[in-house]
């Protein structure tokens, strides 16, 4: 399998201090690659590194197999830096075109991309206008078409939402998403936990420069799963074959009135993924009126606290 991104014990210190150290990280191509870590955790070195910003200082990393100081692997990138400042005089027509030219795309091939990645942020028709007269989602956007400029296969954006309301979130996201469909591998750096758990595939959290978790956080967050059962109202009897069934039931109550689904009583039960169809099975067979049976997942937002606070 060819990975988008691979690195090596890759390092950068500033005079032996902060920075990120012995980043060993894998990225496969097809992706949206969730990148997460406090403040000051490292984040921004490791990006600037990948893109060519900053160089390493040991260590080794190669996009799509091949070494990062190449320029033709360079090509296929695209970078969506955080907070950055764009030329308030120019319209967003102009500002594409120079960011075509920095790419080295040609005067055809930048009229070609314009209309595609306007559409894409959904600034088609406000191409016009000066950068400087954008609100603040609009330059985000704007942001993000300049790195969609050269059709990158590997995406890296820096807080792509942070400026953007819901609706510009959703849209952001789902744009990620077609992306990702289509073919392409995303690096996305954002505080929005939330967001990142909708979108992602795989993610990494950095903590003081040092991965402290790389992979599926879902396998992570579902390895200690609890289950919700909701059931209608249970006899005596079915309440004594329910507590000899051979789970552990973590919490029992009966639903409040103003939960308005069906059911009336919400039992937690401990169980690994593999034990809910059997679960459910059991449930059956002592004749509970089953009405729902949920797994609950960790948020990303607990677990990503708990990796900061205790690795
Ligand atoms: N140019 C620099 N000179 C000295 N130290 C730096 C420099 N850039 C970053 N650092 C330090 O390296 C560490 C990592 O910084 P970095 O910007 O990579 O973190 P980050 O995770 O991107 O942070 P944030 O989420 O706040 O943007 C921090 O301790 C920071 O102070």
């Amino acid at each position: 399998m060819v990975l988008a991104i691979e690195t090596k014990k890759l390092t950068k210190t500033y005079g032996g201090k902060g920075g990120c150290q012995d980043i060993t990280l894998t990225v496969p191509t097809r992706s949206i690659f969730g990148f997460l870590g406090p403040n000051g955790a490292g984040k921004s070195t490791l990006v600037k590194m990948l893109v060519g910003l900053l160089h390493p200082e040991s260590g080794q990393a190669k996009l799509f197999g091949r070494p990062i100081e190449e320029e033709k692997t360079r090509e296929r990138i695209g970078f969506l830096p955080e907070n950055f400042r764009y030329h308030d005089w120019l319209t967003g027509e102009e500002l594409l075109y120079h960011h075509g030219a920095l790419f080295g795309l040609n005067q055809k091939a930048i009229e070609g991309a314009i209309p595609r990645v306007l559409r894409q942020v959904g600034l088609t028709n406000r191409e016009k206008e000066k950068v400087g007269k954008y609100s603040k989602g609009m330059q985000q956007r704007i942001g993000l078409a300049c790195a969609l400029l050269p059709n990158p296969e590997l995406l890296f954006l820096d807080e792509p939402t942070s400026a953007l309301d819901p609706i510009g979130r959703k849209e952001v996201r789902d744009l990620l998403v077609t992306l990702r469909d289509e073919g392409k591998t995303i690096f996305l750096n954002s505080h929005l936990l939330s967001e990142l758990e909708t979108v992602c595939d795989g993610i990494a959290i950095i903590k003081k420069g040092r991965l402290v978790f790389q992979g599926d956080w879902r396998e992570l967050a579902g390895k200690g799963y609890r289950v919700k059962v909701v059931t209608g109202e249970l006899e005596q009897e079915q309440w004594a074959q329910l507590h000899s069934l051979p789970y552990e039931m973590l919490a029992q109550q009966r639903r409040p009135a103003s939960v308005a689904t069906a059911g009336c009583h919400e039992l937690i039960f401990a169980l690994s993924v593999e034990e809910i169809p059997a679960l459910t099975r059991d449930l059956v067979a002592v004749k509970v009126p089953l009405y729902e049976v949920t797994p609950i997942m960790d948020s990303l937002e607990k677990l990503f606290l708990e990796y900061v606070h205790e690795a």
